[in-house]
């Protein structure tokens, strides 16, 4: 169990980057939304030891990361979002390197790193120059590196970016296998990435913690909030001055708006059946988000 007690981060310009961040972390999937510059990147960096929060605590199994960094590090594994990969080296090569930065080798290693590539559907292109590899391979290479010590917890960062429609979808199922008695923390701003996997969800917005439950009872949140209304197309402006919308369609007639409102924005508007979206802009209405 991965504990986070008030964990703030303050970078040395001076600015609050997260603040006082508390939620526990059970095996399964928590899928950590929020938008560019809500803190992300920041709380997973600390969580994977790579920064310290500047107040606040984490504890693993009761203990604090920091105090027990190594034995903390061997059961952690991190995808940081922007993952360097060296375009000379081939994937087994790559994954012995990295193998070896975590203290990993001999003969379990490679086994390890031949059932990895496996898993991650890398066998054919193992001896490839990664330099080659597109946006998929290269996110599966990194994902790959991060199971190397099949740890306990898992940290992706933004892990998504750059996949195709496809390889998004691909990315979930894997999601699914992977997750098993492991933690896993995924960040994303993309809410479909996270809609059929996440058994919790964490919403960030400014640095805070706007939101942390499980997907249904975060859309309970939202129900009975979330209206069509048709609109003529030159009201459009208007519209998104006065409500917060969540997608307009064009039709024959002019332009369905989805809108979030605690209650009817028009007498003709019609309540909608909403979804984790919904819920999520909902959150960041009532928090103060962008
Ligand atoms: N090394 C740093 N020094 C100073 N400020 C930083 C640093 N890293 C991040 N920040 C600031 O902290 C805030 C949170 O950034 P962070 O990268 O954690 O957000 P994020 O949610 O991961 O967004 P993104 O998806 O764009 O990376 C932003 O305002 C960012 O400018």
């Amino acid at each position: 169990m991965l504990e986070l007690h008030n964990v703030s981060k303050r970078y040395k310009q001076g600015k609050w980057a997260l603040q006082k961040v508390s939620m526990t972390l059970r095996p399964g999937i928590t899928g950590l939304l929020g938008p560019n510059g809500a803190g992300k990147s920041t709380l997973m960096r600390m969580l994977a030891t790579i920064s310290r929060p500047t107040a606040g605590t984490i504890t693993w199994d009761g203990d604090s990361i920091s105090k027990r960094a190594d034995a903390f590090r061997a059961q952690m594994g991190y995808l940081p979002q922007d993952v360097g990969v060296y375009p000379q080296l081939n994937a087994v090569e790559f994954l012995q390197y990295a193998g070896a930065l975590k203290g990993l080798g001999g003969p379990k290693l490679k086994k390890r790193i031949l059932e990895l590539l496996e898993l991650l559907n890398l066998h054919e292109v193992r001896q490839r120059p990664l330099g080659s590899f597109s946006g998929g391979m290269r996110q599966r290479i990194g994902i790959a590196q991060a199971l190397l010590n099949d740890p306990r917890l898992l940290i992706l960062d933004e892990p998504t970016v750059g996949l195709d429609p496809e390889e998004r979808v691909r990315f979930r199922s894997l999601l699914t296998d992977l997750s098993g008695e492991r933690i896993v923390l995924l960040s994303t701003h993309i809410v479909s990435d996270i809609e059929a996997t996440a058994d919790q969800i964490a919403i960030l917005s400014k640095g805070s913690l706007l939101m942390k439950t499980d997907p249904s009872e975060a859309l309970r949140t939202v129900q009975g909030k979330v209206w069509s209304l048709l609109i003529p197309e030159h009201k459009l402006q208007e519209a998104r001055a006065a409500w917060t919308i969540n997608g307009t369609i064009r039709r024959m007639e002019g332009l369905e708006l989805r809108i979030i409102s605690e209650s009817p924005p028009d007498v003709l508007a019609s309540p909608l059946t909403p979804s984790l979206e919904d819920a999520y802009l909902y959150a960041r209405m009532c928090g103060g988000g962008e």
